[in-house]
């Protein structure tokens, strides 16, 4: 990347901005009258899904053009209903009522607004998280009492929580974003004080994103998370419960293999991992790599942006600066900290939880979860985490006192 790269660097290129990070800017939360079959099962999902009768609804839903959506919010929010509309479709029944074939309704518009978007056949972490909320006083701010999900799944008050202590993430998220548009200026223009400002606020916003991480124990139970909410993130790829994928009908007679929604799927640890230079092991690189085809295509593109930049780390160690140093160390000490931290949610939210459900289980006489301790995303969950906080901390710089950090 040269000066001239940066000179053509629009932020509106990436469908990202300094108000509101990876976050999609005021999501609408209807769409025209010509929609309302998919309005009215989207807006009482939960219920159907609960009382079985979702596969039902759907069965007599008319099929859809995408004609009369006009404009790209609405392209948004009729892909955020759908892919929720899938989830539920597929998972009613739990993993040993998955089915095989997904209704050509629901299949065919779904096939297409996703064409039109890029983004794969199954629930992302933006249909999800990014572009699924509202806030309850449109003039007030995103803070976890003003804000609600527009479109929900089971799992009641723990699955509001899910949804938006995740989002706050990524409002924690929103002025590290922003640094990193400057450090990346100064690093092409060589100003050091600039590249230090932005190293320091980039510490904070991820300190911030622990802060707000650990508010999951708060909104979250973990028994909720693991039996009731974990099942509607699930994927099609690598998953024992459906081992033959998904036929979409009437736009793919192959059936199709996709991975679970997963804040794996975040921006924004991507992007600090390019920024910082951290080469995860293979597999996990593979992984968090196959991550990257889950995202909104800007978005990874953005990500693209960062990792063509002049290597943040090499021009630090070779600046000499201890301050630089410091800065840099304390962005990764912060980014390991916050990845320890949500290995121990993992551990309460997957492990423990995951061992309380077997032993009920065995002791009810029932089979056996496919799932167990594998991610939503489909990795085995504790050895990757393990291995890419690890890796992080690895980028750690020589030439720094435990006085600087
Ligand atoms: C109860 C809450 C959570 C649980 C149980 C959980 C679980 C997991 C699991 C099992 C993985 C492994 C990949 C997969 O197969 O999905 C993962 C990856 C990941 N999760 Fe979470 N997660 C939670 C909340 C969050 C939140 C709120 C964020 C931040 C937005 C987050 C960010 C990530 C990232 C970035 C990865 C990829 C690994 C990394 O870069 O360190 N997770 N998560």
């Amino acid at each position: 990347m040269n000066s001239q790269d940066l000179a053509n660097f629009k932020v509106e290129d990436y469908n990202i901005s300094e108000e509101y990070g990876f976050i999609h800017k005021n999501p609408l939360d209807k769409l025209p009258q010509y929609y309302k079959p998919w309005m009215d099962i989207a807006e009482n999902l939960t219920l159907l899904i609960e009382t079985k009768k979702l596969r039902k609804e759907v069965m007599q839903m008319p099929q859809l053009g995408l004609e009369h959506l006009t404009d790209k919010r609405e392209v948004i929010l009729a892909r955020v209903l759908l892919s929720h509309i899938v989830m539920g479709y597929v998972w009613q029944d739990g993993e040993q009522g998955a089915i095989k074939v997904l209704p050509q309704a629901l299949a065919v518009p779904y096939y297409q607004i996703s064409k039109v978007l890029g983004l794969p056949l199954i629930m992302v972490h933006s249909d999800f998280v990014l572009a699924n909320w509202k806030q309850k006083d449109r003039l007030g701010t995103m803070t976890i009492e003003n804000l609600s999900t527009i479109v929900s799944l089971p799992g009641g008050e723990s699955l509001q929580g899910f949804v938006l202590v995740t989002l706050l993430v990524e409002v924690a998220a929103i002025p590290g974003v922003k640094a990193v548009i400057q450090a990346v200026k100064a690093l092409l223009c060589e100003e050091r004080q600039t590249l230090l400002q932005a190293m320091r606020d980039i510490a904070q916003s991820i300190n911030k994103m622990g802060e707000a991480l650990q508010l999951m124990y708060d909104y979250v139970d973990s028994d909720v998370y693991y039996n009731k909410i974990r099942i509607f993130l699930s994927g099609w790829k690598d998953n024992p419960s459906m081992p033959d994928g998904l036929i979409y009908e009437g736009a793919s007679d192959d059936p199709l293999f996709f991975s679970g929604g997963s804040a794996a799927q975040s921006s924004v640890f991507h992007v600090y991992d390019e920024l910082f230079g951290i080469h995860h092991q293979p597999e996990s690189s593979n992984f968090l790599l196959k991550m990257r085809q889950y995202m909104p295509p800007a978005h990874n593109n953005f990500i693209e942006w960062v990792k063509g930049v002049p290597k943040l780390p090499e021009y630090v160690q070779r600046s000499g600066d201890l301050d630089l140093t410091s800065a840099f160390n304390l962005c990764i000490t912060t980014l390991t900290e916050v990845r320890s931290l949500h290995i121990r949610i993992v551990s309460k939210y997957v492990t423990s939880a995951g061992a309380r459900a077997r032993k009920k289980e065995l002791l009810a006489g029932s089979g056996g979860q496919q799932m167990q301790e594998r991610g939503t995303g489909g990795s085995l969950a504790m050895a990757f985490l393990k291995s890419v906080r690890d890796t992080c901390k690895e980028g750690l710089l020589q030439n720094n006192t435990a006085a600087d950090c």
